[in-house]
């Protein structure tokens, strides 16, 4: 079933064209995970399919009573005005103790309760808002850049639980990363972005697309060398690799 969706899709922001015709849809229980260089307009991407944002273009269609469990790229808590977990946990919904206790010890972070949010670690912060996310009971998780400040094992350890917490809500899963060799084996389907979609299927045919490979280059932290794999299909003249494969 289609949770969320868009038909050439723009959207502008001060003056700017952040995103230009974009068709984008995500079923239940998938993982997609969205890349593009810095200013692609990945964050934006997500943010319209919140409704943080409006397009100014196109159609979006939510599922009528979706669950969205949201995890923001930036989150500035202010140290002069102490908040801690708990207390965050019930923003801007009430929820009980024992909701946030269970919230928490499922994201592997119960011992942060009483912590203040700003003198957490960049992983806990991290799995804080993942489990401000699981709070929503969503039917699709959003995450803009889960991972962002964490070490490798760190964020190997946030990806994995992410794919478990998919594994046992049913819950889709939408991320934008710069991680592209998780990407590359954690994703049912990758979104290449620049502004507007570039390329998009699954990781394999992305990371093959000309289009990719332009922004991309070769030096992918081992994603490309992950999925060499024999072809037995040619990819000659091909300027979008979902028709193909999609
Ligand atoms: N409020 C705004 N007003 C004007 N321009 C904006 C605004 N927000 C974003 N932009 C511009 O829109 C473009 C897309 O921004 P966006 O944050 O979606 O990119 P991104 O792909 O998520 O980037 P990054 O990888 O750096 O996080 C950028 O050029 C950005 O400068």
């Amino acid at each position: 079933m289609t949770l969320l969706s868009t038909k050439n899709m723009s959207v502008r922001l001060g003056g700017h064209t952040a995103l230009r015709n974009v068709d984008f849809s995500i079923a239940s229980g998938e993982i997609v995970t969205i890349v593009g260089p810095n200013g692609s307009g990945k964050s934006t991407l997500l943010k319209a399919l919140i409704g943080a944002v409006k397009p100014t273009q196109g159609s979006l269609e939510r599922r009528p009573g979706l669950r969205i469990g949201y995890v923001p790229q930036k989150l500035h808590i202010d140290p002069t005005l102490p908040i801690s977990v708990r207390r965050f946990l019930s923003l801007p919904k009430k929820n009980s103790d024992a909701e946030i206790n269970a919230a928490l010890a499922r994201v592997g972070a119960s011992d942060l309760l009483s912590k203040q949010m700003f003198a957490l670690s960049g992983g806990q912060f991290q799995r804080t808002l993942l489990a401000r996310a699981l709070l929503e009971k969503p039917d699709i998780f959003v995450l803009d850049e889960p991972t962002t400040g964490l070490d490798q094992p760190g964020s190997a350890a946030l990806y994995n639980l992410i794919e478990e917490l998919r594994h046992e809500t049913g819950a889709a899963v939408l991320m934008v990363s710069h991680e592209l060799h998780v990407v590359m084996s954690a994703s049912d389907r990758v979104i290449c972005l620049n502004g507007h979609v570039c390329c998009h299927g699954t990781p394999d045919v992305v990371a093959s697309a000309p289009e990719y490979r332009a922004l991309f280059g070769t030096g992918t932290q081992g994603a490309l060398a992950l999925y060499r794999h024999e072809h037995n299909h040619s990819h000659d003249g091909e300027t979008h690799a979902e028709h193909s494969h999609v």
